[in-house]
């Protein structure tokens, strides 16, 4: 049984999830009609840049997050700010947005300059969360599980993020087991795919070095997340 309070953390959570999003006329520009490497390039970093954006709010909403000590909180964001892009555009693609954002974002991230070491591991966990099929508070959970990740790396009181981050899995744990009770092993699934994220993540560190290596240029704010240029 969920208790009160942790309903309230769910709404709280659940409401900045859904309230911080892309801009649908940033979104949008995903349909315009250019598809050469470098425009794909530049508006997936349009994307990246935007997602960033609306990471940043989305984390000042977790309960306790403003609490954390102030360099603690942009470790944590540096840390898992690739992991909850990774989260947040297989949403897009297991949502099968209505206006054919999925097809475009595939087809221009496969023609981005990334390499094809990379694409199989990318488009395989997007499979993978599709097939979870997760309902929006398990999306929004999961990206906050991912987000306070205690050992990421520079963060000081480790102990801390930990309480927070058992908070949340404790609810989303209970809330498996009441939206999936065919499924005992569906909170084992989800946090399997953090494991996998860890890996997308080492993965996106070379995709960055091989994109400089072209002289591919980023934004100031992902420059600053990412530690490049
Ligand atoms: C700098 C750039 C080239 C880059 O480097 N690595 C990655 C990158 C890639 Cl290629 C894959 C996974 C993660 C990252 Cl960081 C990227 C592009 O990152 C993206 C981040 C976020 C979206 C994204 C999110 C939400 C939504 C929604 C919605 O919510 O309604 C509608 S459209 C859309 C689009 C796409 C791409």
């Amino acid at each position: 049984e969920i208790t009160k309070e942790q309903q309230a953390l769910v709404k709280v959570v659940v409401e900045a999830y859904n309230r911080h999003q892309i801009p649908q006329d940033v979104a949008k520009k995903l349909l315009q009609d250019q598809y050469s490497a470098e425009e794909n390039f530049l508006l997936l970093t349009e994307m990246a840049t935007s997602q960033v954006q609306v990471l940043v709010e989305f984390t000042k909403n977790i309960p306790g997050f403003l609490s954390l000590d102030r360099e603690d909180q942009i470790a944590l964001l540096k840390g898992s700010a690739v992991e909850a892009m990774f989260l947040r555009s297989a949403q897009v693609f297991s949502k099968k947005m209505p206006n054919g954002h999925t097809e475009v974002l595939e087809e221009r991230i496969r023609k981005s300059g990334i390499s094809e070491e990379f694409m199989t591991p990318m488009f395989n966990f997007y499979k993978s969360i599709g097939e979870l099929h997760m309902v929006e508070e398990e999306q929004a959970l999961l990206t906050t599980i991912t987000i306070l990740t205690p050992d990421r790396p520079y963060v000081k009181d480790q102990q801390a993020v930990e309480r927070l981050q058992e908070t949340i899995l404790d609810v989303l744990r209970k809330m498996c087991v009441l939206q999936h009770p065919q499924d005992p092993q569906y909170f084992a699934r989800l946090l399997g795919r953090l494991t996998e994220l860890r890996t997308l993540s080492h993965y996106h560190a070379e995709m960055l070095t091989s994109w400089r290596v072209n002289d591919h240029k980023f934004t100031p704010l992902l420059c600053e997340i990412w530690d490049v240029q």
